[in-house]
């Protein structure tokens, strides 16, 4: 192990996104190496997952230093996410954000296939207050659905796009594929990972049992 990887052992925010990494996994949310993680290390630079590693399974030297200072978001110390580019397109739209989550839960994947429109609005749900800026379950709670593609920094541009048009609140969803979510903080994160999957389920049970969108 060189003297940078050993550092990242002693990095707190490395060793609690390992931790969280592991409960996001005991909800199978992360299956199949599924999903990946990054959380910031001052103002252009975050720690970003190895790619193809089991998410479930991470030690602090799978998190991966990336700058987007240059061109290239490579890390000298391994090769991060292929969906790094939407990470760091991420934390440059909003300075505040420190912690980026991505999985691959069964029900975010099949309620952004049954959703064919560019977003779907919740409403009606006490939960919706889970997400940061939401204080009623009156107020509308859009999520915003983007087409997949294997061209990760097309998708990063279309979600640069998106965020001046509209408030994102905190997460969205790639159709088939799965949820993004962020914070300002890794608790406020893994709050908008449970809210946004709590209201996705509701959603679903709800569209089963009635047929109504
Ligand atoms: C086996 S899932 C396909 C890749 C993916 O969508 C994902 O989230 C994991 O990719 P990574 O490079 O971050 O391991
Ligand atoms: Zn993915």
């Amino acid at each position: 192990m060189n003297s940078t990887a050993h550092v990242q052992q002693l990095n707190p925010n490395a060793i609690a996104l390992c931790s969280l990494g592991r409960w996001i996994a005991s909800r199978h949310w992360v299956p199949a190496t599924g999903g990946n993680f990054s959380i910031r290390q001052g103002d252009n630079m975050a720690l970003v997952t190895a790619s193809g590693k089991d998410k479930g399974e991470l030690s602090p030297q799978d998190l991966l230093p990336v700058s987007w200072q240059g061109a290239q978001l490579t890390s000298p110390l391994g090769t991060p996410s292929a969906e790094t580019a939407l990470h760091a397109q991420l934390y440059q739209l909003d300075p505040a954000i420190k912690v980026v989550l991505h999985t691959h839960s069964v029900s975010a994947t099949v309620f952004s296939r049954i959703i064919t429109a560019p977003q779907h609005a919740f409403i009606g749900y006490e939960m919706q207050k889970a997400i940061s800026g939401i204080n009623s379950h009156e107020q509308a709670l859009p999520l915003t659905i983007f087409e997949n593609t294997q061209d990760i920094s097309a998708l990063a541009q279309q979600v640069q796009q998106r965020w001046y048009q509209q408030p994102l609140h905190f997460g969205l969803l790639v159709r088939g594929h799965g949820l993004y979510v962020w914070g300002h903080s890794l608790e406020q994160a893994k709050r908008h990972l449970e809210g946004w999957e709590f209201l996705i389920n509701c959603e679903l049970e709800y569209l089963k049992l009635t047929g109504k969108p």
